[in-house]
């Protein structure tokens, strides 16, 4: 238990012992339920232990199924093993560009010094990259179906001193952003495939932090049931409703998480998922998204048409589409129908909640 003194002397209770344990990008020191998932991508990076090429890994699955945590977590046993191998974690929906992409992957090897985003060429960027001769390098790309440019994962596969992990959210997404001759490459690769959590599931990781990260009988395990349960199979909701509670619970000064407060922090943890993932929209995508929310529900080519009208520079049908199903998948947007005559239309936060 932490106690602290405010200005007045007033005493407060804190329940929170570790706040990194409950953070959206906190890597655990073990990972719940995802045994055979790890073992697979171990054995796919493991020939760079003995100095050898390995395959590109791709790793797919919906949003808060454990992707990016899985694959920090076995680059980082990986690393903890032997020493001559690093790690380079790229977010490509930030980074959407070859350009931004290619530059992350050389700043994480310190070849940025000269670089210059106005004048450099890109082949010179990739011919930093295949120079490169330091310890092998597993790169991590994730949301590698957010390249709008996606070359970056061919200048990659090649090289064998970089070994390749592709995150996206679903292989047809990911593959319709590359030219054949990768998708033939990448469908010989090795895929990584991660399903939602079952709510047993949820509860074993939830119990991990509120154990490491929260104070001893704060919140009890039917509340911890309910968190799962309001999640639906998302491990990043799930901890968002655990910290919103936690952090509301110390704000208020109470020595336990109320149901009442369960309640409130499963809304503030799903408003601010949409806040983050709507801050992560690229301007093509938020132009997609406004015309949605201000003429939806609509069909992929009326929103296509619309968008073209407000842009100098549109990208193709197919291109909005995989942006559509990306907002579809981090629940921003809604889709329904069938493919012939699917609808999209926004989300709009409910206030309702299964933590109930
Ligand atoms: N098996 C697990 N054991 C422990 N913690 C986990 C596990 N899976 C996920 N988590 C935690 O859940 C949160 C969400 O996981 P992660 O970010 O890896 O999901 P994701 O599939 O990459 O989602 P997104 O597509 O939204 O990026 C993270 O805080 C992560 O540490």
């Amino acid at each position: 238990m932490l106690i602290s003194l405010d200005e007045k002397s007033v005493c407060h209770y804190r329940m929170i012992r570790d706040a990194r344990v409950l953070r959206a990008g906190f890597v655990p020191r073990e990972v719940e339920h995802r045994d055979q998932e790890v073992n697979h991508l171990s054995s796919v990076l493991e020939p760079i232990t003995n100095e050898e090429p390995a395959d590109t890994a791709i790793v797919t699955g919906p949003s808060g199924a454990g992707k990016t945590c899985i694959s920090q977590f076995v680059t980082e046993r990986l690393r903890e093993e032997v020493l001559d191998v690093e790690a380079t974690y790229v977010n490509c929906w930030r980074n959407y560009t070859r350009f931004r992409t290619l530059y992350q992957i050389l700043d994480g090897l310190g070849e940025t010094i000269d670089i210059h985003r106005q004048s450099t060429p890109h082949d010179e960027l990739v011919d930093r990259l295949q120079q490169y001769d330091g310890p092998r390098r597993v790169v991590i790309l994730d949301e590698a179906d957010q390249l709008e440019d996606a070359s970056v994962i061919y200048d990659l596969h090649s090289l064998p001193q970089f070994a390749i992990i592709c995150i996206a959210n679903q292989e047809q997404e990911l593959f319709s952003r590359v030219d054949d001759r990768l998708v033939s490459r990448l469908r010989s690769s090795e895929h990584v495939r991660m399903d939602s959590y079952h709510d047993e599931q949820l509860y074993d990781i939830l119990q991990a932090r509120a154990k490491w990260g929260l104070d001893q009988d704060v919140i009890a395990d039917d509340q911890l049931y309910r968190i799962a349960d309001a999640a639906a199979g998302d491990a990043r909701l799930a901890i968002g409703i655990l910290r919103s509670a936690a952090s509301k619970a110390d704000r208020e000064n109470s020595e336990r998480i109320t149901d009442d407060i369960l309640l409130d922090a499963a809304t503030d943890a799903r408003a601010q998922i949409k806040q983050k993932s709507l801050d992560s929209l690229t301007p093509h995508q938020r132009i997609v998204y406004d015309i949605v929310r201000e003429h939806g529900p609509l069909g992929p080519s009326d929103i296509h048409d619309r968008y073209t009208e407000e842009v100098d520079d549109p990208r193709t049908k197919r291109t909005v589409r995989t942006y559509l199903s990306k907002m579809a998948q981090y629940n921003l947007l809604k889709a329904e129908g069938t493919s012939r005559d699917r609808e999209y239309s926004i989300v709009t936060t409910s206030v309702a909640s299964a933590t109930a």
